[in-house]
């Protein structure tokens, strides 16, 4: 019997970082997914490993099950139902065994995705052997979510094979989870994401589990129905980057200038009710779509000045904002910033000739572009029990 889950990725049209500290933000699912694989052996199989093969950096692991049980005893895999955080001593004897593995030192950013998928596995499933292939469409690191993701799609396949997964593994295709089950695995997924972000808000797992396009503040999920035909240029900076110093970075700022930073955040918040209200009035005659799409590109330009405010752009960002402002189209960065994706809005009368040349630019300066689709579908599972 196998599982595979896939998750999408996402972009933050307003409010990333704001968010963090209770502003709301506004984000959208796009159509690159993470996939999770997971398969337990049969008892013929002879195996007492745990198995993690990460595709897209070429490294597998593998822990034989006794030295995880001999590392931190007290998982019993039964705590499924009810989400808690790694303690920070575990946390110590996951890293042990994360060090143990010799990551080499180039990807050794990777460590914390390992860590969160340790506490994640051994907390669903305890100490059963198993193989589980992590492969993504997504790049990693660069604001498009992938460790919320990775989160997702690897909760969703442990609370599948779990006791209580409650499945019918008989059903074919792509599957979705029901709402209860949803809510479980964005409640593990947010888990993880501690581990990997540090300080996470919630709404990139929220929105990798849910699909489509939500406003998000402090726990508190409102889906959107967009009455308008978003389409969003995506730019790879290709400059790494990491969600957790940048995060940190921004809660340090306003640490040393409470006053101002409170104001920053609370103009993020009214950019994000706006924007969430003019996506979902609904648009009648062309001259009608023209003004919201310009009123979007206000407001994506007013919330990038309030991201460099926070100490969160970078010189890569910037040349992408110089290089579509020629063109008279708006950018903001996406997700954590200091590197990582831009987004641009190609308004829905925008000539494909200048689409191409924009595009053109943007990748004569080693950046890459792509149009995602936008607001699919959330979290979903397969079943292959052919591979029992
Ligand atoms: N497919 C994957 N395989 C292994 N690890 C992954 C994978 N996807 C994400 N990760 C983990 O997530 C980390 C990247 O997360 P990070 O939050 O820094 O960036 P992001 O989620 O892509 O961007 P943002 O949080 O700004 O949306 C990686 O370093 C790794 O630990
Ligand atoms: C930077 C941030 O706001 C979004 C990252 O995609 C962090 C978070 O909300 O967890
Ligand atoms: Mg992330």
């Amino acid at each position: 019997m196998e599982v595979r889950a896939r998750a999408p990725g996402k972009i933050i049209l307003a409010g990333e970082h704001a968010v963090v500290h209770g502003s709301a933000a506004v984000a959208a699912s796009i159509d690159l997914y993470t996939y999770v694989s997971l398969r337990f052996p049969t008892p013929s199989d002879n195996h007492d490993t745990l198995n993690l093969q990460l595709k897209d950096i070429g490294l597998e692991l593998s822990w034989p099950v006794g030295r995880i049980k001999e590392a931190f005893p007290e998982s019993s895999g039964c705590i499924t139902s009810s989400p808690t955080s790694c303690p920070p001593d575990t946390l110590k004897l996951i890293a042990t065994l994360v060090e143990e593995q010799n990551i080499p030192e180039a990807k050794i950013g990777l460590a914390a995705g390992v860590t969160a998928f340790l506490w994640l596995y051994t907390s669903v499933q305890g100490y059963k052997p198993a193989k589980v292939v992590v492969n993504s469409e997504l790049p990693l690191g660069a604001g498009l979510g992938s460790s919320a993701a990775f989160c997702v799609s690897l909760a969703a396949a442990l609370i599948a094979l779990s006791d209580s997964g409650n499945q019918d593994f008989s059903r074919e295709g792509w599957l979705t989870f029901e709402d209860s089950q949803l809510e479980l695995v964005n409640k593990w997924a947010f888990e993880g994401e501690k581990i990997i972000h540090g300080k996470p808000s919630g709404i990139d797992n929220t929105v990798s589990t849910y699909g489509n396009m939500i406003k998000y503040k402090s726990g508190g999920l409102a889906r959107i129905k967009s009455n308008m035909a978003l389409k969003m240029l995506i730019t790879d900076t290709k400059v790494g980057r990491n969600t957790k110093a940048l995060v940190a970075s921004v809660s340090e700022r306003a640490v040393r200038h409470p006053n101002a930073m409170t104001a920053v955040f609370t103009a993020v918040d009214s950019i994000s009710n706006e924007l969430a209200t003019i996506i979902q009035s609904a648009s009648s005659a062309d001259l009608d779509i023209v003004e919201k799409e310009e009123k979007v590109e206000e407001l994506m330009e007013m919330n990038q000045g309030l991201l460099q405010c926070m100490g969160v752009s970078h010189a890569s960002i910037e040349t992408v904002l110089r290089t579509t402002l020629k063109y008279k189209l708006a950018s903001k960065l996406t997700g954590a910033g200091g590197g990582g994706c831009v987004l641009t809005l190609l308004p829905t009368l925008l000539s494909g000739t200048v689409v191409d040349k924009v595009i053109a630019e943007l990748e004569s300066c080693g950046f890459q572009c792509k149009i995602a689709g936008i607001g699919g579908n959330g979290l979903e599972i397969c079943f292959n029990i052919s591979s029992s």
